[in-house]
């Protein structure tokens, strides 16, 4: 009966034509308005997506409301809440074996049907995937364009802030840590908080949340560069003249960090796409939509993902990855790079108790999609560089020592295994920068799922926790009573 009157309400709204299409319909990815003029503005596009998805989210809660999504053992409260089945996150889906989609697309898809840089480019432009990630739908060249123009217009920071920057002592603080100082410093300028003092309606938020999503995104390669140059060129800045013609995202944030190619602005596309969103569980996405729920705004929220990200066990890897790289060619001495050379070195890793970095994954248990594109990028443009070749006879020799091993339940190597060999090809060398590039990323998936959070109005985030004497407790009487 409840059905019944939600298909009617929705033949009413045109989001379907009769009753029965109601089932097809949820069953599709997204659920799209029947007859609409495609719009121009990133604003528009999200706005006319609303409605719709919140009919599709009411018609799932009315259906399935009380279906059991997932259940959580004891172990699986103690270990992480790996594989619980617990939030909804629309932006990406991740399968195990297969590894990421934005939106339903693989990487493969958004490289070959995401618009790309005009004349020559052959890299999805990130601004392609924000659209894709905000709307669901593979932009037009013209929406693309409509991003780009936006997101340039957007791209300046105040003197203030980049002035704070330059005054903190670079050597001494992680580029990560300055990198959510600058975050913190821009939540001054947040449309959200801004709109929340003044009495916003919460229908509203959500245009504010992306007001603000779309400034910092804008913002973070000016922040980025800044970092970059300040603790690694001795605060020698790239003239913004450089930066002029830079019409998106991935060459502005190239050429302001002082880089000057096109297979660098190649490569910073391809970066900033492949890294932005990797469903809802990992630690940066989650902290971002848990700060979120308490309607803290997005410079606050993005900047608590950021800390997530800048531990080593996530963002920070890809750090992590090229110092061992490095001192794996040191300890190689002059001996060729031999599967017994490195099979003993990655032994000795292990033996002093050390992770493998660029290995294994939470979920995954193939190797990520996002190693593959990065090594087509490298077949591409460095198949003789030697950084690259130790990666390459890595991936051959690492799945089988952490086999042996036998204890890691994916062997295969992580999207942070290759990011770094690629950046240092081209003259980017320092890698406790590299964290910082990620989460220029990230900002794209991240702040793109909590314009949705604020759209369909999701409640403050709030399990429950119980104690280990809580447990015993609790199992036991149930036992006694059986
Ligand atoms: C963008 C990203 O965040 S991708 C991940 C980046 N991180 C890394 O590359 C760091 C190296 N990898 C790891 O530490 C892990 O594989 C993680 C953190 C990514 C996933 O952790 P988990 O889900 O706990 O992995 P898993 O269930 O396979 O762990 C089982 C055991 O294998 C160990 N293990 C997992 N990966 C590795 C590895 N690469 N090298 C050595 N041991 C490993 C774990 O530490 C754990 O050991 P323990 O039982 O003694 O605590
Ligand atoms: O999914 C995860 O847990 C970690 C990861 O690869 C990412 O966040 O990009």
């Amino acid at each position: 009966m409840r059905s019944d009157r939600v298909a009617a309400a929705l033949v009413r709204l045109k989001y379907i034509r009769n009753a029965s299409d109601l089932v097809s319909e949820v069953r599709k990815k997204s659920f799209r308005v029947l007859s609409t003029s495609a719009p121009q503005t990133l604003t528009e596009a999200v706005r006319s997506k609303i409605e719709p998805m919140k009919a599709q989210v009411h018609v799932v809660r009315e259906q399935f409301g009380e279906e059991v999504l997932g259940t959580c053992t004891v172990n699986q409260a103690y270990g992480g809440m790996r594989s619980v089945k617990s939030m909804v996150y629309e932006t990406s889906l991740l399968d195990p074996e297969e590894g990421i989609r934005f939106r339903g697309y693989s990487i493969p898809e958004c490289q070959k049907l995401l618009p790309k840089a005009k004349p020559a480019g052959e890299q999805p432009l990130p601004e392609g995937l924000l659209w894709l990630l905000l709307t669901g739908d593979i932009p037009t060249e013209s929406q693309v364009q409509s991003v780009c123009m936006d997101l340039k217009q957007r791209a300046t920071v105040p003197e203030d802030v980049l002035h704070f920057l330059d005054r903190l002592p670079h050597k001494r603080l992680h580029p990560m840590t300055q990198f959510t100082i600058a975050v913190n410093l821009l939540q001054r300028d947040s449309r959200m908080t801004e709109a929340y003092a003044h009495g916003a309606a919460k229908s509203a938020y959500w245009e504010h949340c992306l007001e603000d999503a779309l400034t910092l995104i804008a913002r973070l390669p000016v922040i980025a560069a800044r970092i970059y140059r300040n603790t690694f060129h001795g605060a020698k800045h790239i003239p913004l003249e450089t930066t002029a013609n830079a019409d998106d995202m991935g060459k502005r944030l190239a050429r302001s960090l002082g880089f000057e190619s096109t297979e660098f602005d190649e490569l910073m596309r391809l970066y900033l796409v492949l890294h932005a969103d990797h469903e809802g569980g990992n630690v940066s996405a989650h902290a971002v939509r848990l700060v979120g729920s308490a309607l803290s705004d997005p410079y606050l929220a993005f900047a608590a993902g950021l800390n997530g990200l800048a531990g080593p066990l996530h963002g920070l890897a890809n750090q992590e990855v090229l110092r061992w790289l490095l001192q794996m060619k040191e300890k190689l001495g002059g001996r060729p790079m031999t599967t017994e050379n490195l099979t003993e070195l990655c032994w000795q890793t292990l033996r002093e108790g050390h992770v493998i970095p660029g290995f294994g994954h939470a979920v995954l248990r193939r190797t990520d999609p996002r190693y593959t594109a990065q090594r087509e990028f490298a077949l591409k443009y460095l198949p003789h560089d030697e950084m690259f070749q130790l990666v390459s006879k890595l991936y051959e020799v690492v799945p089988q020592v952490l086999e042996e091993q036998g204890k890691v339940k994916n062997p295969w190597p992580n999207v942070d295994q290759h990011s770094g060999v690629l950046l240092r090809y081209y003259g980017l060398v320092e890698s406790n920068f590299y964290t910082v590039l990620f989460g220029v990323s990230r900002a794209i998936g991240t702040l793109s799922s909590l314009v949705w959070d604020r759209a369909l109005g999701l409640p403050i985030e709030r399990p429950k926790s119980v104690t280990t004497q809580w447990i015993r407790d609790h199992f036991e009487k149930r036992s006694v009573s059986a």
